[in-house]
């Protein structure tokens, strides 16, 4: 049967920038491939969104839908990085009211393909009342994807991991994978807050449980290379095609404007350091961390005698840095109170490791840019990120107390000076660069995935129960 040339493909990322631009990168991948996008998001998004290039624009089509007034929401709050942390579940409230709207654009544009996040746990069914075919995009690796529906299931049977946080293994322990892939205690503690119902109405767990069984058809932000058999075994759990997409690390070009103020002060700065002595530390877009940790951190760059940049966008106004510590670091260490420009500081010679919470994008990122890391994982799937990337030998974790989570000045500053300058710790250097060079040193991993995406997207558009595996 013959297919249109030119498929209509709807994406409706959830409304944290940590997903919106992955999402992009894909659209814009996708629309290379000549294909058209309906990218859904809500107006201050769409405002802030990175810059398309210009030969793209007329394939992907910017569709602003108003975020819903939901009370004790923020005004002019449309994504994460807006709120503190605790606030999130109302950003959640109000994507959820977008249904209606949502569901409008769909049944007046008909695309062939809808794209969605794990947020809307409401979008397959409108989707299939639509026919309209539905792909699940999981902006996190196999890996996490291996343990979320999974555990959301054990859940469902009754099996409480408040009582055995430690069986929190990624995959499950009822799943024969060898695997060293696991929760620490602390961590899997912390992931509890996930099975709680918030304000929302309805859990996180329950949302990924119902677009992964909702989906035809998984997307990984992923590849063969990083984890061939995380990803097979994710099609075994969810018994559909699992296709990696490549990793879709964004391009600095693109992604942060032209020679703006803020980052012609930075760069002055980072001229005048040695090659590869600074160490560049941020946590994100979603982590406030409490004084404890802040007070450790300071005292372990101070410790540490390493040039540093901190990007430090703590939102509790009551959490301050130690008495003294910025008079003592001054010329060696700037902290940074606002969005920095990420991409482009890691792409200065003189930035020579990252101390990071270890989100996903913020790890791609530095491996395409051949970093080494100093692992600090907090929260959500930081901790398995953290615990993969460690076993690929591109740095070490913070040693963290097993129980309680905490860590000390002393342990951030050892590890900061065994992954950045000290002579044991070269081979994570030299191994963070061959990473580079496996998943980013040419075109290939990322056509390759595209190619087959896109194949796969027009051989099976509105043949929803057609889909066989993948690979
Ligand atoms: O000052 C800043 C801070 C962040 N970023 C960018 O913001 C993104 C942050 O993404 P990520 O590193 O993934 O962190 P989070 O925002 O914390 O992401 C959430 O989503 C991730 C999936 O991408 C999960 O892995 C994390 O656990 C979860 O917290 C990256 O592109 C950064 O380049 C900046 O440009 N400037």
């Amino acid at each position: 049967m013959d297919e249109p040339d030119e498929l209509h493909i709807a994406m409706f990322p959830w409304l944290a920038f940590g997903h919106i631009i992955p999402y992009l990168e894909l659209a814009k991948l996708i629309a290379q491939r000549g294909h058209k996008i309906s990218f859904i998001s809500t107006p201050r998004n769409i405002q802030r969104l990175p810059s398309i290039p210009p030969n793209l624009k007329p394939r992907i089509n910017l569709v602003s839908l108003a975020l819903p007034h939901v009370e004790n929401l923020p005004n002019n709050a449309e994504a994460t990085a807006d709120l503190p942390f605790d606030k999130i579940p109302y950003l959640k409230e109000a994507y959820d009211r977008l249904q209606d709207s949502v569901f409008h654009f769909l049944h007046s544009s008909s695309p062939d393909w809808i794209i969605f996040d794990f947020a809307p746990y409401w979008l397959p069914e409108i989707a299939t009342k639509l026919g309209i075919s539905r792909v699940f995009f999981s902006i996190v690796g196999a890996w996490t994807l291996s343990f979320c529906g999974s555990s959301y299931t054990a859940i469902l049977n009754g099996d409480d991991p408040r009582t055995e946080p430690q069986h929190f293994t990624v995959p499950p322990k009822w799943v024969t994978f060898p695997s060293k892939v696991a929760f620490r205690i602390h961590e899997a503690k912390r992931f509890l807050d996930h099975i709680e119902v918030n304000s929302s109405g309805v859990t996180d767990m329950f949302r990924w449980g119902s677009v992964l069984a909702g989906c035809d058809v998984i997307a990984a932000r992923s590849c063969l290379e990083l984890e061939a058999d995380f990803l097979r075994l994710v099609e075994d759990l969810h018994c559909k095609p699992v296709i990696p997409v490549g990793l879709l690390p964004p391009s600095a070009q693109f992604s942060e404007g032209g020679e703006d103020e803020k980052w012609v002060t930075i760069r002055e700065w980072l001229d005048k350091q040695t090659q590869e002595s600074v160490v560049y530390i941020a946590f994100g877009s979603e982590l406030t961390m409490n004084q404890n940790d802040i007070t450790e951190l300071a005292l372990g760059l101070e410790l540490s005698g390493l040039p540093f940049f901190w990007a430090l966008m703590n939102r509790d106004e009551s959490v301050r840095l130690p008495d003294g510590f910025e008079e003592r670091v001054k010329g060696r260490g700037v902290v940074w109170t606002s969005w920095a420009p990420q991409l482009r500081i890691m792409a200065h010679e003189s930035v020579g490791g990252f101390l990071t919470h270890c989100g996903y994008s913020s790890v791609i990122e530095a491996l395409s840019f051949g970093l080494a890391l100093i692992m600090l994982p907090f929260a959500i799937d930081q901790g398995l990120i953290a615990r993969v990337f460690e076993g690929k030998k591109v740095g070490i974790e913070v040693p963290r107390d097993e129980q309680d989570g905490s860590f000390t000045r002393n342990s951030v500053a050892e590890s900061l000076r065994l992954v950045v300058v000290d002579k044991e710790g070269s081979a994570y250097r030299e191994n963070a660069k061959q990473q580079m060079v496996t998943l980013f040193g040419d075109e290939t991993i990322s056509d390759r995935c595209m190619d087959q995406f896109v194949a796969f997207l027009r051989g099976h558009k509105k043949l929803t129960s057609d889909v066989s595996s993948s690979y």
